[in-house]
Parts: C-alpha cells; structure tokens; sequence
C-alpha cells in the first residue's frame, strides 16, 4: 500500500486558538476538518515541508516551528506518518489560497468538528502542557507548598505522588488538593500506588508496574497516563489507549541512581514509534526543555525540576 509523509501544522493566534481548514471534498478524508499542511517531497524535511505548504495553503511565513508529535497511521486506502509541528509565530496574514474554508477555534470547541482518524493523538497534544510536575511530602501542608511552588511557575498539570502516606491522611490530604486544584485551575493525576482508590478515577498516572498488570485503560473521567521505562511499556500505553506516558530516565538522576539513562537519543527514537505524547522524565534540568521538544517530547517531567 501506498504511504506518505506529511507535514501538519498547529498555528495559534494570539487568543490561543487553532487554525484548522475543511478538506475539499473529491480529496482523501473528504469533508473532514483538518490541521493545514500536506505532503513532504523528496527533498524536504517535515520543516521545510511544513514553511512551503503554509505559504502555499494560507500565504502565512512560519518564523520557527518545532515538533509536537509524529502519528503512524494506516488507512485501508493509504499509510500516513503525519510530523506534526507546532508554529511558534507566523508573518502575514491568514488567506486560504486555495479556496478551503478556515477557522480560528477555541480548544475546549475542537470536539465539534470532525478530524480523520489518525488526528486523535494531535488533538490531545494540542491540550495538553508542556510542563508535568511530581509533587509529593509527607502531609497537607507540605504538599500544598509543593503544588504552590510549581503553580507560581505556571505549571498547570501535575501528578500527585505521595505514597508514604496511610489511607486516612491520604484521603485527607487528596480531599483538600483536589480543592486547591479546582479553585487554581490545575489539571491532576493521582499516582495509582496512593492507597485511595476512589480518586483514581479524576485521573490516575499508572505506576510502571500497574501498567504490567491492567489490559484496559481504566475508567476516568479525567487524564490516565503511565510511567514507562522501554519502548515495550510505551507500545502498551499506546495499545491501552492512554492519554500521554512519561519516559525516564532520560538523563542520570540522584531519585534512581541505580537505573540507567536512556540519553536523548534513545528517547527519540522510541517516542518517534509511538502515537501518543510522551515527556521526558528524570535528571532533567530547565535547560534541557529547548532539547527534550527537538526530541519529540511532549514536554517535561520532574520533581527536583520545579525546585530550588
Ligand atoms: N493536511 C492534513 N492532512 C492530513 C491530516 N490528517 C490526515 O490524516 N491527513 C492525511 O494526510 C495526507 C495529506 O494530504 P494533503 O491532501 O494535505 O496533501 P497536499 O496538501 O500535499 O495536497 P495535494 O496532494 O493536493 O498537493 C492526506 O492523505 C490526508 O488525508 C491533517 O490534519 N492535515
Ligand atoms: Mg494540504
């Protein structure tokens, strides 16, 4: 079977929204909404690709772009391997040149349009942060300070992990969390090892080891994600249908001293094999951010990151 690559764009405006265009509908995914972009030729990589087809589509200059993520996806009419790119400024103004329709929509309003299929993983990178921080401590108020500290950074997605915690101060410690949350406006995962099963399902990081044992993606009404440490446990995150995956340890780390890095070239290759976002975890440092979105990540991960 016939397989292309492609590159797409996500190109925001300055209020945060998306641009996405309507497929003519004689073309491939007919009718379909679609993020601009199209085919790399020969020459080009995804990059170049991406600057030529947006001048040519929307008469737009990308100033800078870097990766999102990279979607293998097999059509029963074609195999794509979409390079998805986020536009990081643009020149000129937005004119669909080949008489497409275009629109500029809020995120929370992309779930009424109509996407090809292998869109999905894009369309939860898009919402997703750039920034996942690991807060812990050993009661309430430690972990308000910590969830205080990294929220007077701009993170708005953490995981909550404090698993030395007994049932009853857990429960206690989540019930407030879980209100200083709402009221800031933060997105949380409750590690799956914290002896409080009925928060779980508000969104749960699985442990590498819960990751083993389950086969479906547990009930949630918010983000399931898991840690993995190879690319076998990423497949499976992939096949469970998790949102995102954390990948450590990229870089050596003083938590796991006894685990080896994967460095970052390991950690390209592998998130490149998979279609859902992945952040880089372990021994990383605020420099390292620029570097981690060159390799494919999501983003970053870290407890001691968001410290000092
Ligand atoms: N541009 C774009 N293509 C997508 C998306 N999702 C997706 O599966 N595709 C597929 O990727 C391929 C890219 O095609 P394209 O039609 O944009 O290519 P192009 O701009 O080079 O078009 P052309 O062949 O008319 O010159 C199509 O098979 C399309 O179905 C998306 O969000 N944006
Ligand atoms: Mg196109």
């Amino acid at each position: 079977m016939a397989k292309i690559d492609v590159a797409i764009g996500v190109v925001r405006d300055r209020a945060g929204r998306v641009l996405i265009s309507k497929r003519k509908s004689d073309t491939h995914q007919g009718g379909l909404w679609e993020f601009p972009g199209g085919k790399i030729e020969q020459s080009e990589n995804d990059e170049q690709a991406l600057n030529r087809e947006l001048f040519e589509e929307l008469n737009i200059r990308v100033i800078n772009s870097s990766p999102l993520i990279k979607i293998n996806f097999s059509y029963p009419d074609l195999i794509v391997q979409l390079h998805v790119r986020e536009v990081y400024g643009f020149d000129g103004e937005v004119f669909g040149r080949e008489g497409q329709r275009f629109k500029w929509v809020a995120l929370h309003e992309l779930s009424d349009y109509e996407f090809p299929a292998a869109n999905k993983p894009i369309l939860t990178a898009i919402k997703l942060e750039q920034h996942y921080a690991i807060i812990g401590g050993n009661n309430t108020r430690e972990i308000l300070l910590e969830l205080d500290n990294v929220w007077k950074q701009g993170v708005g997605l953490i995981q909550i992990r404090a698993k030395e915690l007994c049932a009853a101060d857990a429960e206690e410690a989540l019930e407030v969390v879980r209100g200083k949350c709402k009221e800031l406006n933060m997105t949380y995962l409750i590690n799956s090892q914290m002896p409080v099963k009925r928060y779980l399902d508000e969104g749960v990081h699985l442990t590498s080891a819960d990751l083993k044992l389950l086969n479906q993606r547990p009930q949630s009404s918010g983000y399931v994600a898991a840690s993995c440490h190879n690319l076998q446990e990423l497949y499976k995150a992939e096949q469970m249908a998790l949102d995102f995956a954390v990948l450590s340890p990229v870089m050596p780390t003083s938590s796991h001293p006894e685990a080896k890095a994967l460095g970052w070239q390991q950690f390209k290759e592998w998130v490149t094999k998979v279609n859902i976002p992945v952040f880089a975890l372990g021994g990383i440092s605020r420099q390292d951010f620029k570097k981690a979105l060159a390799c494919g990540a999501q983003g970053v991960s870290g407890i001691s990151l968001y410290k000092g």
